[in-house]
């Protein structure tokens, strides 16, 4: 039988490298690699990416919108990481735990676009109430993300580990405080909002790892904790890889940097002891379940294999 070929343009990179890695050691699978000379000529691109059964775009935007132009043979089949496509119709949301009916429509897609990293961690938490009717869609959210710095990619990376200036590189800073991030697109329309939630990212001096927390009010959505623990329970009952803690179980202190090197997502609901308040945490890793692990589910999805 022959192995479905799969090509990940952008090997090199931050994302890419970490699926190359998780999937080096599978004999069901044939990897097209490119010529690392010519990994950023179009031609020699289009080549694989035509030749590949699934090829995974772990490219900046642009250069994954290029990849799309450029894969022109009709049966094959493209996984982007990047922001380019999560909110196009054309392509399927690739967070299988989205909904029931999620995993068959990424099984049978032509494209699939995977989720960021922030992104994974609040629709994780906030879908499952949208969908229930627990928070209302225009409710005013305000997400919070602590990042590693492995998410701000190659340079980010080599600021933290050659000493390089970069306006990223600290222990521990906040951005995004124009309060356009990239990720708020598509956390509004797969988290269930219309009303643009505020989100304030923050980037640390640790490799890899993530929490994202949701602070909220209770007495203005008339549930209480237990309620919404409740629904997430329910909405992520028999999954593989996302657990939501019992809230006697929650961690007194949550560590991003638990999950490193799974494809695991903790989902966690704090409640305040007045009633009045709880918090939702989600924990990753973001170049697990918030990149390179979520790829390869998806790829399995893709595949038929899961
Ligand atoms: N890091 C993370 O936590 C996450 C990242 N993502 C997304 O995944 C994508 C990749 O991110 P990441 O791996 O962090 O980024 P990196 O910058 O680490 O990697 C991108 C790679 O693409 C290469 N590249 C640039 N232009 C081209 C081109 N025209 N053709 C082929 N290759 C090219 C780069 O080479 P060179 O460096 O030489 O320019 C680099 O090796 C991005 O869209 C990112 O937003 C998604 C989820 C999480
Ligand atoms: C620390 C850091 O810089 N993080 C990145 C997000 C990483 C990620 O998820 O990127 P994609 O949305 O491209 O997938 C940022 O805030 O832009």
């Amino acid at each position: 039988m022959t192995k479905p070929k799969i090509f990940i343009d952008g090997e090199a990179g931050t994302t890419g490298l970490q699926i190359r890695q998780r999937l080096s050691g599978r004999s069901d699978l044939e990897l097209l690699s490119i010529d690392p000379a010519r990994r950023k000529d179009p031609a020699a691109r289009a080549e694989l990416l035509n030749a590949a059964d699934i090829s995974i775009l772990c490219l900046h935007d642009d250069a994954a919108r290029e990849a799309v132009q450029l894969t022109t043979n009709p049966t094959s089949r493209l996984l982007d990481a990047s922001t380019a496509h999560r909110v196009n119709p054309e392509w399927v949301f690739g967070f299988p735990e989205l909904s029931a009916e999620q995993p068959e429509k990424i099984r049978q897609a032509r494209y699939v676009a995977n989720p960021g990293c922030y992104s994974t961690g609040a629709i994780a938490l906030l879908a499952p109430l949208t969908q229930a009717g627990l928070l209302p869609t225009d409710f005013p959210v305000h997400i919070q993300g602590y990042s590693g710095y492995t998410g701000g990619g190659r340079a980010l990376v080599e600021a933290h580990e050659k000493g390089e200036d970069h306006p990223m590189r600290g222990a521990f800073l906040s951005y995004g405080l124009g309060l356009a991030h990239k990720h708020l697109p598509e956390t509004m329309r797969y988290g269930g909002l219309t009303r643009t939630p505020i989100f304030t990212p923050n980037v640390g001096g640790w490799a890899q790892g993530m929490t994202v927390t949701i602070p909220l009010h209770l007495r203005e959505l008339g549930v209480s904790a237990e309620g919404l623990h409740a629904t997430l329970k329910a909405h992520y009952a028999g999954q593989e890889y996302v657990k939501v803690f019992e809230m006697a179980e929650n961690p007194e202190i949550l560590d991003p940097q638990t999950l490193n090197g799974t494809n695991n997502l903790e989902l966690f609901v704090y409640p305040a002891a007045d009633g009045e308040r709880a918090l939702l945490a989600a924990r990753l890793d973001n170049l697990g379940k918030g990149a390179s692990g979520a790829a390869v589910q998806n790829l399995e999805l893709m595949l038929g294999l899961s």
